[in-house]
């Protein structure tokens, strides 16, 4: 267990509330262990009650109730497995939401190494508990119950079956030490090779289009085979084990009976050749579980790294404590000495900005590219956190607002608009329960009303995950709407309309004019003529620092000191932001 696995943990309390159905899956492993035995009683009886009597009557009663037991066992295997499903469901119903969550927020912060591979972890430990290797393990007590029994029989007998098991526990540590680190590579390579694949993927359309996919593929068949060499590797050492460890487990059966005969010739056993069968059967049961564990080895190393990896990931991102309930904010926003570095360190982005922004008042941000504008939108929403300084509205900081309670109240429009597998309705809606009215009104508000009602499904129409039947300009209506469906009190708004035409440039400057009728506190990250004529201040930002801050007017006299106050907004001069 790695430095964060104290018994303490996340995961070993989860692990606990198991700790029931282990007792009982356990408790049917012994009986199931004894019940294994049963072949031997049943061939002892017949040899020593029908054989020599040549009762037929006895005979058929052994052979029924061996014929019993054997159901029994097969019940009891049943009812052991079943216990365990039911556990690894219970495992899913406690970690599964808190993961999910998780797995979230680590993509959020850009936490190193991610944590996309904890639902997939879950999986693992999840088959583990049903896996045959678990059974072996809850076996391996009972097996030493059988190591007394044969100690009963003749401390001899006693003493090489446990060398035969420790030479047994011998060789799955060697094998663990050399299994252990191409597998775990092999992890590692085969996760890098499905990124990339991933990626690949995703940029499918620009990848056809010029004719880069031969070389992408030699670049993952590098990571492929690097994933394939490591695996073999692994096999091969864990296949070399395998066969040792059955090798010595036949040995040593053979050893034993030769033993025991041995003793019994010696006239130092008593008990005779029934004596020496059931030594001989007990010390295979001793080092049964072992082998199974051995040949097994590959998924109990599997559940064990995903134990650590979760038990990690656990431990660095700690669920969040239910924070008290706020009263919805009125739009208050302001941003105090702020200070930010991308999530994952780095030197920061925003040097100590301040500025606040009133309900019913419209900030339009410009500056130039990697000014920092897009860094402080995301600050401003709380999905980045402020190193120094806070953003706050209505005086509580949004980074830890509880975004469930806070997300209502806030509408965003990222400058890589993303569309999510679901209707348009769903979509405008933000895939809470759809309020047909508000998602009209705003689908009206952007201008998309009547190109949603022109399509055959209307606001049912599915969008697929990249909104497949949109175009660029109509996806960012669609998002732009999303972020003023309800009544959001803070809106941000990145780049809306990278991609829209003059009708859809209008539409925007229509919104932004509703939404301070409002009351709502708006940032709008923009340069263009009709969005500047609609904002009442003006935040200029460059390499993160503000540069100029204040009435729209004050702030355009100062950059373009040529133009007539009042009369007309001028576009600035180059493609870029602005200013
Ligand atoms: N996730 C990130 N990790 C590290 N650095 C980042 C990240 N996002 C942005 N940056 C860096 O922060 C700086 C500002 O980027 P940002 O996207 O905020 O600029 P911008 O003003 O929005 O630019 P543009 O107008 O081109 O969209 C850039 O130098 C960029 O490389």
């Amino acid at each position: 267990m790695n430095a964060a696995g104290k018994r303490t943990s996340e995961l070993w309390r989860i692990f606990g509330q198991l700790g029931g159905s282990f007792r009982q899956a356990f408790f049917f492993s012994c009986f199931i262990n004894i019940l294994a035995l049963a072949p031997v009683a049943y061939m002892m009886q017949v040899y020593d009650r029908v054989i020599y009597s040549r009762n037929f009557t006895t005979l058929v009663m052994l052979t029924g109730l061996v014929l019993g037991l054997y159901v029994l066992t097969v019940v009891l295997d049943y009812v052991r497995a079943e216990i365990m499903l039911q556990a690894g469901l219970k495992l899913e119903a406690l970690l599964g939401d808190r993961l999910f969550n998780l797995v979230f927020d680590a993509s959020l912060r850009r936490l190193p190494g991610g944590a996309v591979h904890s639902l997939s972890d879950l999986r693992t430990l999840r088959d583990f508990l049903v896996s045959p290797a678990l059974m072996a393990a809850l076996d391996v007590p009972v097996s030493l119950l059988f190591l007394l029994l044969i100690y009963s029989i003749n401390p001899v007998l006693g003493h090489f079956s446990v060398i035969g098991a420790l030479i047994q526990f011998v060789l799955t540590y060697v094998q663990e030490r050399r299994t252990d680190p191409p597998l775990k590579q092999a992890g590692s390579a085969m996760m890098e090779a499905q990124g990339y694949a991933h990626g690949v993927l995703r940029n499918a359309q620009v990848i056809q289009a010029m004719g880069m996919l031969s070389h992408l593929h030699e670049r993952w068949m590098v990571r492929q085979r690097r994933f394939l060499r490591l695996q073999a590797i692994a096999s091969d050492h864990a296949g070399k084990g395998m066969t040792l460890a059955k090798v010595v487990q036949i040995g040593q059966g053979s050893l034993l009976l030769g033993l025991g005969c041995w003793l019994t010739l010696k006239g130092l056993m008593s008990g005779g050749g029934s004596a020496m069968i059931v030594a001989t059967i007990l010390g295979g049961r001793v080092v049964q579980p072992l082998v199974q564990l051995t040949s097994m080895w590959k998924i109990v190393v599997g559940a064990r790294d995903a134990f650590d990896r979760l038990e990690k990931v656990l431990h660095d991102l700690p669920a969040k404590p239910a924070s008290m309930r706020l009263p919805a904010p009125q739009g208050h926003l302001t941003v105090e000495g702020v200070v930010a570095a991308a999530p994952g360190g780095g030197a920061p982005i925003l040097k100590g900005l301040n500025f606040k922004v009133s309900p019913g008042e419209i900030l339009a941000i410009i500056g130039p590219s990697a000014a920092g504008k897009t860094s402080l939108a995301r600050v401003l929403m709380g999905v980045w956190p402020a190193a120094v300084g806070k953003v706050r509205l209505d005086g509580v900081d949004i980074y830890q607002w509880n975004k469930t309670e806070l997300g209502p109240h806030l509408g965003y429009l990222p400058q890589d608009v993303e569309l999510f597998e679901g209707t348009l309705a769903e979509n405008i809606a933000r895939f809470g329960d759809v309020d047909m009215e508000q998602v009209e009104a705003a689908a009206r508000v952007v201008g998309l009303h009547e190109n949603i009602a022109d399509l055959p499904e209307g606001y049912d129409s599915q969008v697929g995950s990249d909104g497949c039947f949109l175009s660029g300009g109509q996806r960012q209506r669609v998002a732009l709407a999303r972020a003023i469906y309800g009544n959001p009190k803070l809106v941000v708004l990145d780049e809306p309309n990278a991609s829209l035409d003059e009708a859809g440039d209008l539409a925007l400057a229509q919104a932004l004019e509703m939404l301070k009728a409002r009351g709502v506190a708006v940032v709008v990250i923009s340069h263009l003529t009709s969005v500047l004529r609609v904002v009442d201040s003006l935040l200029v930002i460059q390499e993160g620092a503000v540069k100029l801050y204040g009435k729209r007017d004050e702030v355009l006299a100062v950059l373009y000191p040529q133009s007539i106050k009042g009369k007309a907004v001028p576009a600035p001069a180059s493609g870029g932001s602005g200013a």
